[in-house]
């Protein structure tokens, strides 16, 4: 039988995790990443699709594949979470639940990343945890799917 599909969508420069910043970020590669959150989802009965890329429209893209197809988004849009209308748009067209996450705490750092435009579509946001920040919106959206 096939299982819920969660969608989790990394922005750009996620593909660098472990060598970027690792004071901010971890040591963790985004693989590790991937690995964890599939483990950790097949335990809840769900089934993970995971993404990244640099290019905005590669996000709204899969964004917009969910409609219908998943049970829900986690995103973590590097840079484009403070300045991307269109992927605000995209979560907000598809109506899925979403759940936005940052490795580091964005409210802690510099001024312009305490704005985020997922944030006004997604249902929570979990930030500061590191790569486990992924697996908190996993049980997240576990939940509320369950609750649904
Ligand atoms: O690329 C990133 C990563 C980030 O989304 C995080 O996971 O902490 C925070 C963003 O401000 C930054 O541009």
């Amino acid at each position: 039988m096939t299982k819920p599909i969660i969608l989790i969508v990394n922005g750009p420069n996620l593909n660098l995790l472990g060598t970027r910043q690792p004071e901010l970020y971890g040591h963790e590669t985004l693989a590790c990443v991937e690995a964890s959150a599939r483990t950790h989802a097949a335990s809840l009965g769900l089934e993970v699709e995971f993404h990244q890329s640099n290019h905005e429209g590669d996000l709204v893209d899969w964004i917009q594949s969910a409609r219908q197809r998943c049970v829900g988004i986690i995103i973590n849009a590097g840079a484009y979470t403070h300045t991307s209308v269109a992927i605000l748009d995209a979560l907000l067209a598809v109506q899925v639940p979403t759940v936005e996450v940052h490795m580091s705490h964005i409210h802690q750092r510099e001024e312009f990343r305490h704005h985020s435009f997922v944030s006004k579509a997604a249902k929570g946001m979990i930030c500061g945890f590191g790569s486990h920040g992924y697996i908190l919106a996993l049980d997240a959206l576990a939940r509320l799917i369950r609750g649904s």
